[in-house]
């Protein structure tokens, strides 16, 4: 009884307990390999629950989010696949930032010209980022595959296919044996149709990387890599995991991403003294001599040069985290933690809304403040922020690309934009209202104005584009 207060660990010797084991010299060695072995508290919180409809009904196990980590290779093979395609290192490359800030560049032109419809326009941005750097998908050709449309009929199914509650069938797992035609096994019929939807996208955008293949014309892809590497050889096993790689990516990214981008928008229409202050930033980084707005869009290059605008990402990350509950994870291992007895299979939720808004450490939290991250003492609250991305093994492995993704929209958009509150009928500000829905947390719908701060501006995109697109 006793022993499982202690943390695990390699049996020791009565009364000596571990003492012979320790090395005399590079102990760190050692207990690297200790940890390795016998896990350390985020290993066994590091599972997930089962989730019947969503995990094994529908098919999402498949992909990462629900795939359990306890001896499954797959877990390991996928998490490996995004470290490195989308890892520290890979997103730190020339090759992927450019293809960052070239996609980008079509979210600044949507917002010139449908600036009303922001929030798709997001979305669909994100979209087709995923679909190239995944498939190589040219986002410049109209979508001929419909493969957008395909990616988002799947992602619908996985939200409603995840809404906790919702289903009988996450409670009493033993229904999942029920056939599909009996009355009562509507969620049989569900499941089956939003499979069919998951299918698509594993399959049809694999198939048009295959066929670009044969064709001798194909473009460079995360799954043209993969393919490149194994050299004709890959089993089904592999074409599997790389496809359930590629879903994954559009699972993980799809709806968060533009979900950061909203509430980047909500924010600035509410708090214009911030956006000054942003934009004094940029000016003064951008302009020349000659003129006083900026003569070239940001690139990721300026990025240390922008303090301010990298506060405000994390301000982003802080005020409205897109994955407030995180996701769930499953202890494998009876524990006890201050005292407390957590039993294997219990299922715990972080609260990472309340971790980012604990007033000890962001004094008056529901204020949308990138100062806080200027102070001298600012180390804390930047560190605490990362909880936006979850944690232990199961810590959000699109984290680097996404904060990318957000940083090169907000500070081009700033750029490029005076975001303010739309006006009514009389001429009188509306305010937004600070509102959110779902569990991948997006504010509710509003209205804004999104105005380019100079004709002058316009060019600058148009320019850029040029041969790129
Ligand atoms: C606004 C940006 C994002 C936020 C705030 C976010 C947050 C999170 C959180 C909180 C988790 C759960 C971690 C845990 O269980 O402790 C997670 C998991 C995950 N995220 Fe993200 N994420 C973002 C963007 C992305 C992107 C762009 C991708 C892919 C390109 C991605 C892929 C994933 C995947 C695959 C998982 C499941 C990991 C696993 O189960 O091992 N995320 N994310």
């Amino acid at each position: 009884k006793r022993r499982s207060v202690y943390p695990p660990g390699p049996p020791g010797l009565p009364v000596i307990g571990n003492v012979l084991q320790i090395p005399r010299d590079r102990q760190w060695l050692k207990w690297a390999e200790w940890k390795d072995k016998y896990g350390t508290r985020g290993n066994i919180y590091s599972d997930r629950p089962t989730a019947t409809m969503a995990g094994e009904l529908v098919g999402w196990a498949r992909g990462l989010g629900y795939a359990q980590a306890s001896h499954n290779p797959r877990f390991r093979e996928l998490r490996r696949l995004f470290h490195q395609y989308i890892g520290p290192r890979a997103c730190a490359d020339a090759t992927l930032l450019h293809i960052q800030e070239r996609e980008n560049k079509s979210l600044l032109r949507k917002l010139l010209s449908d600036p009303d419809n922001f929030d798709t326009n997001a979305r669909d941005c994100t979209s087709s980022l995923i679909l190239v750097l995944a498939y190589g998908y040219p986002s410049n050709t109209g979508d001929p595959l419909g493969l957008i449309k395909i990616a988002q009929e799947a992602m619908e199914g996985f939200a409603v296919a995840s809404e906790p509650g919702r289903w009988w069938v996450d409670s009493v797992p033993a229904l999942r044996f029920l056939p599909a035609w009996l009355p009562g096994a509507s969620f049989q019929r569900a499941a089956q149709r939003m499979r069919a939807d998951l299918n698509k996208l594993f399959d049809i955008p694999y198939e048009f990387v295959r066929k670009e293949i044969s064709a001798g014309r194909p473009n460079p892809s995360f799954l043209l890599s993969y393919l490149e590497e194994k050299n004709g050889q890959e089993t089904p096993e592999e074409e599997d995991l790389v496809q359930g790689f590629a879903t994954a990516l559009y699972s993980g990214g799809a709806e968060t991403t533009p979900s950061a981008l909203t509430s980047f928008i909500l924010a600035m229409a509410l708090n214009p003294a911030v956006q000054d202050r942003a934009q004094v930033e940029l000016d003064a980084l951008l302009s020349s001599a000659q003129c006083s707005s900026p003569t070239r869009l940001p690139t990721f290059e300026d990025r240390d040069q922008l303090p301010y605008i990298s506060a405000i990402v994390k301000e982003v990350w802080r005020w409205n985290p897109s994955v407030p509950l995180g996701l769930p994870h499953v202890v494998t291992e009876d524990d006890v933690y201050r005292g407390y007895r957590i039993e294997k299979g219990s299922i715990i939720w972080a609260n990472v809304w309340a971790i980012l808004h604990d007033e000890e450490i962001f004094p008056e939290p529901l204020k949308f403040s990138p100062e806080r991250y200027l102070t001298d003492d600012s180390d804390r609250a930047g560190a605490t922020v990362a909880a936006a991305f979850g944690f232990g093994r199961r810590i959000c492995p699109g984290m680097h690309i996404a904060e990318n993704s957000v940083f090169i929209a907000i500070t081009t958009i700033l750029c490029m934009f005076r975001i303010s509150k739309s006006v009514d009928e009389h001429g009188k500000a509306v305010e937004p209202a600070i509102e959110y829905d779902g569990f991948i947390s997006h504010p509710r719908s509003f209205k804004c104005k999104i105005e380019v701060r100079d004709e002058a501006l316009k060019a600058l995109v148009d320019v850029e584009f040029g041969d790129e697109l």
